[in-house]
C-alpha cells in the first residue's frame, strides 16, 4: 500500500491545473450507456473510481478505450448481464448510477445493495422510488435489488431530499420513458446539470436542471456524443485552501468559480484574497486566518465535500469556529486524526467546535475516506516537521497524482510504493 510523506512549512506558489471532476466524469460514463453508439469524454481524470467504472462498464459489455480521452462502445451492452457485482458496489458507490441508464435502455438491471459506508448510511430509497413511480417492478434477494419494466412511463416524483446520485439515476431512465416526467426536490449540483447538458446533446429532452424542478420528455433513442468534462470543483477548492493556509498565492487554472460561491465567500471571510482571473481562480493566504462558522448544505449551499477541508483551515484561525454536517451522519472521520496532529476539536453530534489556532506536529495519520485524506495532506502541508499519511488509496479515488501536482508548486510532498497499512 503506498503513502504520502510531507515536510510541512513551504508556501505554495505558482499555478495548479485544475482537472476533469470525479463527480461530473461517474455519471457522464454511465450515461454512454444509453447511445446508440460509442461516446467519448475528454479532459477526464485519471482516478482509480473512473477505472473503476470503467471496469463495471466492460462487465456490463462496453468497448472502453483511451483514459485521459475516454472512447465508451456500449453495443455490446444489449448482450451483456446488465448487473452491477458486489466486488465493484463496494469499492464505488456511484457504480450504483448504471441502474437508470440500463433500466430506461434495456428495462432491466441488477445491481448489489451499497450498503453504509464510512461517512455514512446513504441508502438509495430515493433511487428506487423514483424508479417504481415510473412503473418498474423492484425485487430485493440475495444482497441484490433488481429493476425490471417493459417501457417506462413518465411520472410526477417528488424526491424527500435532494439527492445528487438519485437525481441523476432516474432522470437517465426516464430520458428514454414514454411521455413526460417531472422530478421535484431535485438535486441542483453543477454535476446534475453536466449530466442533462450531456443526455441534451445525446438528444435527451430536459429542462430546469440547476433548479429544483427537473422537467425531461422521454425520447426512443439517444446517439453517442463527444464531450470534455466540467473542471472539478472540490479539487479546485482544496488547492484553494492549500494556498490560504500556507499563506501562498495559487493561480487555478479552469477552476469553476461560477460553482465555487459558497467556498470562495468561506475563504475570504477566512481572510484569504480570492480573485476570478481569465486563466482561473487565483487564492492568496492571509498573513492570519479568521474563524469561520459553516453548515454544509446541497448546492448552492456549502458542500459536503469541503467540509473536511475547510475545517483544517478553521484550525489554524485564531478564535473559535463551528462547523456544522447536516448531509452525513457520519462525516467527522478526520476530526480524531486532526487532534492526534495538535487540532482543539469537540465534537457533538453533527457540530464540531474548533478552538485555533493549532500548532500541527507531524506524526504518522490514517486516510479514513476520500475528503479525509485531503483534509490531513492539508494538515501535513503547515504541521511542523514529517507527517505519513496511511491508506492514500482513498485519495487516489478523487485525486490525481495530488503528491506530483502539489511539489511543482512548492510543497514537500512524496508518495512511497508499497508502505505498511
Ligand atoms: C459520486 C458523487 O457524485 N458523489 C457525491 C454525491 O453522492 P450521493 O449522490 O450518494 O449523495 P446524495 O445527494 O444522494 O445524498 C444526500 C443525502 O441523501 C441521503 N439519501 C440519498 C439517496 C437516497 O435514496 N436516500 C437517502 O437517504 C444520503 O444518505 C445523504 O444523507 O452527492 C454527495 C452530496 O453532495 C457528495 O458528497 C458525493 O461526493
Ligand atoms: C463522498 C464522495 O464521493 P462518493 O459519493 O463517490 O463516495 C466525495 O467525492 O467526497
Amino acid at each position: 500500500m503506498d503513502k504520502i510523506v510531507i515536510h510541512g512549512g513551504a508556501r505554495l506558489q505558482g499555478e495548479l491545473q485544475v482537472l476533469g471532476a470525479k463527480n461530473a466524469a461517474l455519471p457522464l460514463q454511465c450515461a454512454a450507456l444509453l447511445g446508440d453508439g460509442p461516446t467519448t469524454f475528454r479532459h477526464v481524470p485519471r482516478l482509480s473510481d473512473v477505472q473503476t467504472m470503467n471496469q463495471l462498464l466492460v462487465g456490463l459489455g462496453c468497448a472502453v478505450e483511451g483514459d485521459r480521452t475516454l472512447m465508451i462502445d456500449p453495443t455490446g451492452v444489449q448482450d451483456g448481464p446488465k448487473e452491477a457485482p458486489y466486488e465493484l458496489v463496494k469499492t464505488m458507490r456511484a457504480s450504483v448510477t448504471v441502474m437508470g441508464p440500463l433500466l430506461g435502455r434495456h428495462g432491466f438491471a441488477r445491481v448489489s445493495l451499497p450498503g453504509g459506508c464510512a461517512i455514512g448510511a446513504r441508502p438509495i430509497d430515493q433511487h428506487l422510488r423514483g424508479f417504481e413511480a415510473l412503473g418498474a417492478k423492484i425485487r430485493m434477494s440475495h444482497g441484490y435489488v433488481e429493476v425490471k419494466a417493459k417501457r417506462l412511463k413518465g411520472a410526477r416524483i417528488n424526491f424527500d431530499m435532494a439527492t445528487v446520485g438519485g437525481t441523476q439515476n432516474v432522470m437517465m431512465a426516464a430520458s428514454m420513458a414514454k411521455g413526460t416526467t417531472v422530478l421535484e426536490n431535485a438535486a441542483r449540483e453543477p454535476e446534475v446539470q453536466e449530466l442533462a447538458i450531456v443526455l441534451g446533446k445525446m438528444g435527451a429532452k430536459i429542462a430546469g436542471a440547476g433548479s429544483s424542478t427537473i422537467e425531461i420528455e422521454g425520447v426512443d433513442n439517444l446517439q453517442g456524443i463527444d464531450h470534455a468534462i466540467l473542471p472539478d470543483r472540490i479539487e479546485a477548492g482544496t488547492f484553494a485552501i492549500a494556498a490560504a493556509i500556507t499563506g501562498g498565492d495559487l493561480l487555478l487554472l479552469d477552476a469553476p468559480s461560477a460553482h465555487m460561491h459558497a467556498v470562495i465567500a468561506k475563504l475570504e471571510e477566512a481572510g484569504a484574497e480570492c480573485r476570478v482571473e481569465p486563466g482561473g481562480l487565483r487564492v492568496i493566504g492571509p498573513d492570519e486566518l479568521a474563524p469561520i462558522d459553516l453548515v454544509t448544505r446541497p448546492h448552492p449551499g456549502f458542500p459536503t465535500d469541503m467540509q473536511a477541508q475547510m475545517m483544517v483551515l478553521a484550525t489554524l484561525a485564531r478564535g473559535q469556529s463551528v462547523i456544522t454536517e447536516t448531509i452525513f451522519e457520519n462525516r467527522f472521520m478526520h476530526v480524531p486524526e486532526l487532534c492526534r496532529l495538535g487540532a482543539d476539536i469537540h465534537v457533538n453530534g453533527n457540530v464540531a467546535v474548533i478552538r485555533g489556532k493549532a500548532r500541527y506536529t507531524g506524526s504518522i495519520v490514517m486516510a479514513t475516506d476520500l475528503r479525509a485524506s485531503a483534509c490531513l495532506v492539508l494538515a501535513g502541508l503547515v504541521a511542523e516537521g514529517k507527517t505519513e499519511i496511511r491508506r492514500v488509496y482513498h485519495l487516489d479515488r478523487g485525486y490525481e497524482t495530488i503528491e506530483k501536482r502539489l511539489r511543482k508548486v512548492g510543497a514537500k510532498i512524496r508518495r512511497y510504493h508499497g508502505a505498511p497499512s
